[in-house]
């Protein structure tokens, strides 16, 4: 009655590790995968195969206490704080939350943590017994981020955490986000769409497309426009190219990304690719060394290949 059941690959072959205090960004289009893997990274989805460790350990190995303590370690920032706050609950009921879930400290001591986690994103004490809707965008994901840093996490996934704010409110959660990072020496993972801002705010970006990594490179390799034909793309198409950049030659992205229940052989990106090559569509690239930390899925720089 329902048909065949296909099966679609959100994510496939991708291989990162992230350090302590480090901040990583993945960018690439909308249903390049970046949700999924952020999501894979907070055990909300479980691979098909593969693995992902925490500390050396399986996520899917941990149980008991440990478990309770990788649930503190690892919070996520969504897109949109109206979905991440019970528009019931005052603010104070919504920070509450997480101390009360993990049973730490008197009622007494988690106002005070409160009134702590308030003052280090910014947000002054009256804000306690609003409810969300009486709170502006910027307050509302400050809010969320305060909840996420309740249990003191070391890592924080933050899923398009900015990109339904205007752009100074987005410039304030950035900054906060980077204090913080350098206060309590957190390791981010930034997924965005905005490959200009990725940039400006990480140590090493990841670009994905169609599920799989394209490149994988510092900042600075970034910054310079990449070398993958897809970073330069996405560069091209971004608003604020910068034409000092040195890589006018390449052609803004076209088309859509194609449909990941059918996607393209060999790279998936050579049907939109401006310098794909007939073996493009055959072979899928491998990732070829180009640098330190710096990889590119692209056989045009099979022959530049570090080995
Ligand atoms: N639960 C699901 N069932 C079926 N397909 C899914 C599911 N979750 C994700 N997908 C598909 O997997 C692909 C990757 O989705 P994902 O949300 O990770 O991409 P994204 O890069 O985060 O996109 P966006 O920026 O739009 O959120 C998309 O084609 C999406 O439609």
């Amino acid at each position: 009655m329902f048909g065949k059941t296909r099966s679609l690959h959100a994510v496939q072959d991708v291989s990162f590790a992230l350090q302590p205090g480090e901040i990583l960004g993945i960018v690439g289009e909308s249903g390049s995968g970046k949700s999924t893997l952020g999501k894979l990274g907070m055990s909300l989805l479980k691979p098909t195969s593969g693995a992902i460790r925490y500390q050396g350990k399986l996520l899917s190995d941990y149980r008991g206490n440990d478990l309770k303590q990788l649930r503190c370690d690892l919070q996520m920032v969504f897109q949109d704080p109206n979905a991440s706050l019970n528009s019931r609950l005052t603010i104070e009921q919504s920070l509450r939350e997480p101390f009360i879930l993990h049973k730490r400290g008197s009622k007494q001591d988690q106002h005070q943590e409160i009134l702590r986690l308030l003052n280090v994103v910014g947000l002054p004490a009256s804000v306690l017994h609003r409810y969300p809707h009486e709170l502006s965008g910027g307050q509302k994901q400050r809010v969320v981020i305060a909840r996420a840093l309740a249990l003191k996490p070391k890592v924080i996934i933050a899923d398009e955490a900015v990109a339904a704010l205007d752009a100074s409110v987005k410039a304030q959660i950035i900054n906060l986000l980077l204090d913080l990072q350098k206060e309590f020496n957190l390791s981010i993972i930034f997924i965005s769409h905005d490959l200009p801002m990725v940039q400006t705010m990480c140590d090493r970006v990841l670009v994905l497309y169609l599920g799989r990594l394209m490149e994988y490179a510092p900042r600075d390799v970034i910054a310079q426009g990449g070398k993958h034909p897809y970073t330069q793309a996405l560069w091209q198409s971004s608003p604020i190219a910068d034409p000092d950049r040195g890589f006018s030659d390449e052609e803004p992205l076209h088309g859509e990304i194609p449909s990941p229940l059918n996607p393209p052989g060999g790279c998936v990106f050579h049907t939109r690719c401006p310098r794909a090559v007939a073996r493009c569509s055959e072979v899928i690239p491998r990732l070829y060394p180009l640098g330190p930390q710096h990889n590119v899925a692209c056989l045009l720089h099979e022959a530049q290949a570090v080995v």
